[in-house]
């Protein structure tokens, strides 16, 4: 489903500040797979879901979901392909809008019908249903604004309209560090409701190997631009946060020394 080959990008080449930001990513994630992804600071893990959303042009290799090469189509081309959520709960949603406009942004994505003609009843309806799902009473609340919900309220909702439509691969970039533990909680359950029920193919980025381990069906470790760690199956059945840590140890043969991370476990 997706197959990126030997990616490379540099930031500011040739220059004192050149970061080599991807050096020969590959990863092959075959349709419907959850695979969790963690990494330390710098690792590459944003610039390498920017580059699969068509955010970030790489400097070498391919991209290709479902066989398309997606490197050289337009981040919006792209965006019919690839659904993506933030860590920021704002960067979602448009405030201003009201929460049924929100979602009949999202219910656009894809067709030709303007914002105008979107929101009619029948679909109304469907913003209700969808919206009941979260149990937060926000079916009765379309016409508030967005910005008057919690974070944790918005980020449910950016959820739901990233995969309000059909996408091939759902990104999820720390979509729930921002949240208190309990939110984060109920946003995790919520997104592994939804990736079950629609059998996407995802990929979420935390910085919690608890996180990791516990969903999805399949995690890897980026380190300096590349895939160092990859465990799915009975390997992944039973393995620790410790296991993991030893692990990457191990296979990159220095100690792990991210604060971030080790807080986080
Ligand atoms: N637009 C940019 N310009 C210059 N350097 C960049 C840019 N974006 C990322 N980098 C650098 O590329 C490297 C990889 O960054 P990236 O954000 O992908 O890491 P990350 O694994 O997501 O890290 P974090 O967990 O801290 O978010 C880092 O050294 C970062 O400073």
């Amino acid at each position: 489903m997706l197959h990126a080959e030997n990616l490379t990008l540099t930031f500011n080449p040739n220059t004192p500040i050149e970061t080599l930001a991807l050096r020969g990513l590959s990863l092959r994630i075959p349709e419907g797979q959850f695979v969790t992804v963690i990494g330390s600071n710098g690792a590459g893990k944003s610039t390498f879901l920017n580059a699969i959303s068509g955010e970030q042009k790489v400097d070498s290799g391919s991209i290709k979901i479902d066989g398309l090469d997606v490197t050289k189509l337009t981040t919006w081309e792209r965006s019919l392909n690839v659904a993506r959520v933030f860590q920021d709960p704002m960067a979602g949603t448009c405030e201003l809008l009201t929460i049924e406009e929100n979602l009949a942004i999202a219910a656009s994505r894809g067709r030709s019908r303007n914002l105008v003609s979107a929101t009619n009843s029948s679909l109304r309806k469907e913003f209700q249903k969808i919206l009941k799902r979260l149990d937060l009473n926000l079916e009765n609340r379309l016409n508030d604004r967005i910005g008057l919900l919690s974070g944790g309220q918005r980020q449910a909702i950016s959820l739901l309209m990233a995969t309000m439509r059909p996408s091939k691969i759902l990104l999820l970039d720390e979509h729930t560090a921002a949240l208190d533990p309990k939110t984060a909680a109920f946003v995790l359950a919520l997104t592994d409701d939804i990736v079950k029920e629609g059998h996407l193919t995802t990929m979420m980025v935390t910085h919690s190997m608890r996180q990791a381990l516990e969903h999805g069906d399949r995690t890897i470790m980026l380190h300096e631009g590349k895939v160092v760690l990859d465990v799915s199956g009975s390997d992944r059945d039973g393995l620790t946060v410790s296991d993991l840590l030893e692990m990457f140890e191990r296979v990159r043969g220095e100690t792990l020394d991210d604060d971030g991370l080790l807080l986080s476990r």
